[in-house]
C-alpha cells in the first residue's frame, strides 16, 4: 500500500512538455481536463495542489510555425512567452470547469536563491492555496537564458517543494517510472518500485532525454527527488497518461516510482538552520522571551526584543541572544534589521502602525526557528 501520497496535504505536480503538448503536436486538450478533474478531486479530499508545467516552448514553437527547436535563445524565449498565454487559457478553463481558479506564477532559480525573493514566493503561494486557488507554475524564460540551456522543471518542482514545504512531489512523464536503465534503449530494463531519495545507485541508472522536448530526462528527476527530500517531501514518478493517476495514487495505490525522503519536512528545515553557520545577525532577547521560546515553544515577538545587531534583510538567519550574550535560538527574520530596530519593545498590534504593513505579528515564527 502506498500511503505517501495519501497522506500527503501538501502536493506539487509536475507535467513535462512531452505530456502536455502531446509530443509536440499541440496542447493536449483532453489530457489536461483529466488532470484538472483528478486535481479538483484531490483538493476536494482537502490536499492542496501546486502544478508545475512545462510545455511553453513545445507549444510557442508550433504556434509560431517553427519545425525543429530554435538553437537562437532569444527565439527560444519568444517561443516560451508565445506558448505560455496558450498553457495559462487552457489551465484556467480546464480547471474552471471544476470551480477551480488557477493562478499563472512564473519564476527563476535566481527568485528562490535570494531570501526576500524566496519568502515573498513562500508567501504568495500559501496564501494562494488558502484561497483554494491552483497555482500554475513555470520557468519564467523571457528573464533567464541559462535555464532554457540547461534547466528544467524537474528542478524547478523540487524548490517549490522545498519552498513551501511541500509532503510529496508528484513527477509525471511520459514513462512508467524510473526505469533500471533507459527503456528507449534498453527492452530489458526494469521498473524501480521503490528506493530511498538520494540513493547514488540512481543516478547511475538515468539518462538523458528520451524526446526532443523534453530538457532532463531522467537524471533531472533523480536529482529532483534528491532535492525536494532535503525538505522532507517525497517523490513519486509515474507515467502521465496513465488513467486516474492522481486519484490512485492519493487512495494509496502504487503507481511508477516512489523516492522516499528520509526525514521529516519540519526536522529537515530545522537542520537546515541549525547548520547555518553565517548568520547575518543578532537579536537581544529578555527573559521572558526566552521562557516562551524554550519552554513554551512560542515563536518570537518583537516585545520581547531589547536590541537589534547588524544588518539583515527580510528572510535573513539571525540568533537570538541573552542579554549575557548565551546563544539562545537561530530563525529566519520576518522583517529587515532596520524594520527589527523600530519594532522593538512594541506589541504586535502596533506594526502595522509604524511601519506601514505587516509581514507577520512575531520577528521569528516557530515554524522557521530552532533551538540551540
Ligand atoms: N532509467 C530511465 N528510466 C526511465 N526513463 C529514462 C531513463 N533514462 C532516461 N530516460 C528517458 O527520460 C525520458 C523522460 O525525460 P524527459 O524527456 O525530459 O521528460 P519530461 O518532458 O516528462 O520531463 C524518457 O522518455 C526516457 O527515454
Ligand atoms: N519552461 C520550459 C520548460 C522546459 C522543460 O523543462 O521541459 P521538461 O523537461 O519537459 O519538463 C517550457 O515551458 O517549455
Amino acid at each position: 500500500m502506498n500511503s505517501l501520497i495519501q497522506k500527503a496535504n501538501r502536493l506539487i505536480v509536475k507535467v513535462g512538455s512531452s505530456l502536455v503538448t502531446n509530443d509536440g503536436r499541440g496542447l493536449d486538450h483532453a489530457a489536461i481536463a483529466r488532470w484538472a478533474a483528478q486535481i479538483a478531486a484531490l483538493r476536494a479530499l482537502g490536499k492542496q495542489v501546486v502544478l508545475v508545467s512545462s510545455g511553453a516552448i513545445a507549444e510557442g514553437m508550433l504556434r509560431l510555425g517553427f519545425e525543429h527547436r530554435p538553437t537562437d535563445i532569444h527565439a527560444l524565449q519568444a517561443c516560451a512567452a508565445v506558448g505560455q498565454m496558450g498553457l495559462a487559457q487552457i489551465y484556467e478553463t480546464s480547471f474552471r470547469a471544476h470551480g477551480l481558479g488557477t493562478a499563472q506564477v512564473l519564476l527563476t532559480h535566481a527568485d528562490l536563491a535570494d531570501r526576500e525573493r524566496y519568502l515573498n514566493a513562500r508567501s504568495t503561494l500559501t496564501t494562494l492555496l488558502s484561497l483554494g486557488i491552483v497555482p500554475i507554475i513555470n520557468e519564467n524564460d523571457t528573464v533567464v537564458t541559462d535555464e532554457i540551456k540547461f534547466g528544467d522543471n524537474d528542478t524547478l518542482g523540487a524548490l517549490v517543494a522545498n519552498l513551501i514545504e511541500a509532503d510529496a512531489l508528484i513527477i509525471l512523464t511520459d514513462q512508467r517510472g524510473l526505469f533500471s536503465a533507459d527503456p528507449r534503449k534498453d527492452p530489458a530494463a526494469y521498473l524501480i518500485e521503490r528506493a530511498s531519495a538520494g540513493d547514488p545507485a540512481l543516478e547511475a541508472m538515468a539518462g538523458g532525454a528520451g524526446s526532443s522536448l523534453g530538457r532532463g530526462g531522467m537524471l533531472t528527476k533523480i536529482l529532483a527527488a534528491k532535492r525536494a527530500a532535503k525538505s522532507g517531501a517525497h517523490t513519486v514518478i509515474a507515467f502521465g497518461r496513465e488513467p486516474e493517476v492522481l486519484t490512485r495514487l492519493a487512495s494509496g495505490e502504487p503507481i511508477g516510482t516512489e523516492l522516499q525522503a528520509q526525514t521529516g519536512h519540519l526536522t529537515a528545515r530545522k537542520q537546515w538552520m541549525a547548520d547555518h553557520l553565517h548568520t547575518a545577525g543578532q537579536v537581544v532577547i529578555d527573559a521572558g522571551a526566552i521562557a516562551k521560546l524554550s519552554r513554551e515553544g512560542k515563536s518570537l515577538l518583537p516585545i520581547g526584543v531589547i536590541e537589534v545587531r547588524g544588518e539583515f534583510g527580510r528572510g535573513a538567519v539571525i540568533t537570538c541572544v541573552s542579554e549575557g550574550g548565551v546563544a539562545i535560538a537561530r530563525g529566519l527574520s520576518n522583517y529587515t534589521s532596520g524594520e527589527a530596530r523600530r519594532i522593538v519593545r512594541k506589541p504586535s498590534g502596533e506594526i502595522e502602525g509604524i511601519l506601514g504593513f505587516v509581514e507577520g505579528p512575531e520577528l521569528i515564527h516557530r515554524d522557521n526557528m530552532v533551538l540551540l
